[in-house]
């Protein structure tokens, strides 16, 4: 029998219980929903039914309308395959049924698993359910009545607070909200539910129809006021995402013309949006997240992961101690060598201090620090290292130094403890060259603050073996990240992809384009920061050492920039020193500093770039098309090369590690929304133009020329050696 079904059954007590089965999260697909129509009908109309119960099997009630949908609109740019369900279903066969109907709810609802709940007459929870409309997150509105109940039964602030934050709540705050009725054990949970559904039908517990309510949403002048005001921060928070305003104004209609009419402009406005850009992208990134734990020949070849218990790190320094701080935050045993008491004792004043910052932030408790801290050992030799499960090296770019590290940890770590290092660019076959086990030699190259970014690139190098890879996973998993398996070769696949990011910037520089208009255009254009931001983070010391390392790799193809030199020569070295291309005040919002304007024009001067000596004139779309062209250039390469399993971890990647933001669906994808052709002719132009940092990949050439998407089939091409 098939796991995807509606089943019903009714009890002696005349309750009928109506199941959602959709493994693992009981996804509303189609046939879920076309099974509960058709359920509901049946209980409506059978003489034997008086009450009825909706629950999820498997302890989950509903993750909400399955997302795969979505991405099959997205494929045919047909949103009629959604069926009417918010009025048909939610409104019609559920709230307007005769018959008093409860939902039973426990593990999740979200999305429209809630919303099918609010339509019930009462919702009876076991403790810690997850509750939620995160559907503004997939860039669309809640479409079967969630922004016209859910104000309705928590009140508007809380309501519009949990949607465009896409924020759920747990059973606990949701019976203080008065989302949740009653919160009963689990084992209790059907039994409840269904004296709760008889009582309401012998009108013993009040029969409430969400969208007629009226009392928790004040009067109209005051949820207007609530509304402007949530307009206003929504314009700052979330000005490239069309779905937050388009949410109050579903949310407005149905206070002001009622609930009913509010139910119909939000199924329009949903089908509206479902087709949106912004929806393409995130549903996208969705579903790419997930299928980044699917690695051919490791995840799909019948291994078992191994418990990892104890880790040893080397190196303490800022690399060291935040990715100690992931692990013992997530309960892994932590060593931490350095190779003097002085350097110790700093590493482990910096882990301390991240603890007691995800402290403050909220993400942890006090005790839940103290018993992290209670996980990490400080030492000065190998001596622990006898029973550890995993080494990671996390000390200077120095390939002397690593293989000597990796020579003495093969010989101090048991037999199976794998051997990784956190290398962002150097190959993994040079630091394991000199060792016997190679099989167990494995980059975990994490991103800079270790215990905050959520990416994991895990670097398999030519011997690297399935198992190693699939506990490094695991690991990731366990500790929070997002592990993305990738190919060995200079910067791997986020810092290679990205070398370009800021060549390009100082490209346009050099042709006399203003630094902080380029880092206006990249900020609203949605990464966090520009790149002369980015620099001033990272130090200058990183950018000359970073340039260096691709200048060897792809000589053909960079632009070498003496500006980062000359700003160094100049006593400047970014946020560190205070004196960067911006000006660094506690509590207020770094400022351009104009004392960096005349190296900035020494530079000029010095490159000779502006054509007649004059700034080159230029608007904010080919500043961004400049800078951003030449990234997917070399997202064409990691393709082409086989660096990536697929397109989608390259988008996954440039989202987590490089902020690229998620509503534009990540590098490649985006690439493909603009178009392959669009983005080789620029680069050809611009090649003529201004040299070959700008020519174009044989790849992006090829697909440009037969109209294919750059994600599709992307090791497919006939110069494609995979190297995973
Ligand atoms: C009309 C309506 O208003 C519109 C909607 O309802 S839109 C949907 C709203 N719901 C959501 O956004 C919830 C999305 N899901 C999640 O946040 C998380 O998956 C979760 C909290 C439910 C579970 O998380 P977790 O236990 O970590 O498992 P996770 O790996 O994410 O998901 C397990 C599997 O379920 C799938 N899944 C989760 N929610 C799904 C959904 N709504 N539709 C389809 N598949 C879904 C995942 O793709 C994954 O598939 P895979 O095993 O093939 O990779």
């Amino acid at each position: 029998m098939s796991q995807i079904q509606v089943t019903m059954e009714v009890g002696k007590d005349g309750v009928a219980v109506i199941t959602i089965s959709n493994p693992p999260v009981n996804a509303l697909a189609l046939p879920i929903l076309t099974g509960l129509k058709e359920n509901f009908h049946e209980a409506a109309r059978r003489s034997d039914v008086k009450a009825i119960v909706l629950t999820g099997r498997g302890g989950r009630f509903s993750g909400g309308f399955d997302i795969n949908i979505f991405q099959k609109v997205h494929g045919t740019g047909d949103a009629s395959i959604i069926p009417d369900v918010s009025v048909d279903l939610v409104v019609n066969a559920i709230e307007d049924c005769k018959k008093p109907i409860v939902a039973a709810v426990e593990g999740l609802a979200l999305g429209g698993g809630l919303e099918l709940a609010m339509g019930c007459h009462a919702r009876v929870a076991a403790p810690r359910a997850q509750l939620g409309l995160p559907e503004l997150s997939l860039g669309v509105i809640p479409g079967f009545g969630g922004t016209q109940r859910l104000p309705r039964l928590v009140g508007l602030s809380k309501a519009i607070e949990m949607m465009l934050l896409s924020k759920p709540t747990m059973s606990e705050e949701g019976k203080k909200l008065g989302l949740i009725d009653a919160i009963v054990p689990s084992e209790e949970l059907l039994k409840v539910s269904r004296t709760w559904a008889l009582e309401i039908a012998e009108r013993r517990k009040p029969w409430v129809r969400s969208l007629h309510r009226t009392d928790k949403i004040g009067s109209l002048s005051e949820a207007q006021e609530v509304l402007r005001i949530a307009r206003q921060q929504a314009k700052m928070t979330a000005p490239n995402l069309p779905q937050h305003q388009a949410c109050l104004d579903v949310i407005e209609e149905g206070i002001v013309r009622g609930g009913y009419n509010g139910v119909l402009k939000e199924e329009k406005v949903f089908k509206e949006l479902i087709l949106s850009d912004t929806a393409k992208g995130l549903v996208h990134v969705f579903l790419a997240q997930r299928a980044t734990s699917k690695v051919p020949n490791v995840t799909d070849v019948g291994l078992k992961p191994r418990q990892t218990k104890k880790v040893a790190i080397i190196g303490g320094g800022l690399m060291g101690s935040g990715i100690a701080t992931a692990l013992i935050v997530s309960n892994i045993f932590v060593v931490l060598k350095e190779v003097n008491s002085e350097y110790l004792l700093k590493g482990i004043k910096t882990i301390e201090a991240n603890v007691r910052g995800l402290v403050s932030r909220g993400k942890l408790t006090k005790d839940e620090a103290e018993r992290a801290l209670s996980m990490l050992k400080g030492v000065l030799d190998y001596s622990e290292f006898k029973d550890v499960d995993m080494v990671i090296e996390a000390v200077i770019e120095n390939v002397p130094l690593k293989q000597k590290i990796y020579s003495e940890i093969e010989k101090a770590c048991p037999p199976h403890c794998i051997l990784a290092t956190n290398t962002s660019t150097i190959d993994l076959n040079l630091i394991g060259e000199k060792i016997k086990s190679q099989d167990r030699v494995i980059g975990a190259h994490f991103f800079s603050p270790a215990h905050v970014m959520p990416l994991l690139e895990i670097v398999r190098a030519q011997k690297t073996s399935p198992q190693v890879i699939l506990d490094l996973m695991t690991v990731g998993k366990t500790i929070k990240k997002v592990p993305v398996v990738v190919g060995n070769c200079t910067g791997f696949a986020v810092n290679r992809t990205f070398f370009p990011y800021t060549q390009g910037a100082h490209l346009l520089v050099s042709l006399g384009v203003d630094v902080f208009r380029i880092d206006r255009v990249i900020s609203n254009f949605g990464l966090p920061i520009g790149p002369f931001r980015l620099q001033d983070l990272s130090g200058y010391g990183v950018a000359l050492a970073v340039g260096k390392e691709f200048a060897n790799a792809f000589p053909d193809r960079i632009f070498k920039s003496s500006l980062v030199e000359l700003l160094v020569k100049n006593g400047r070295n970014g946020k560190n020193n205070g004196k960067g291309y911006y000006i660094y005040e506690k509590g207020s919002k770094p400022k351009p500093d104009p004392s960096v304007l005349p190296i900035i024009e020494e530079f000029r001067q010095h490159t000779k770039k502006m054509p007649g000596g004059k700034p080159i004139s230029i608007t904010d779309n080919e500043i961004l098309e400049m800078i951003l062209f030449p990234v997917v250039n070399e997202a064409s390469r990691v393709l082409d090369e086989g660096v990536v399993v697929r397109a989608a971890d390259l988008d996954i990647a440039s989202v987590l590690g490089m902020s690229f933001p998620s509503y534009r669906g990540g590098i490649v994808f985006w690439a493909d929304t603009v178009g392959a052709n669009h983005v080789y002719k620029s680069l050809k132009k611009w090649s003529e133009m201004y040299g070959g940092f700008y020519k174009p990949s044989k790849y992006l050439e090829e697909r440009a020329i037969k109209g294919i998407p750059l994600s599709a089939g992307a090791t497919s091409s006939p110069s494609s050696k995979s190297r995973l």
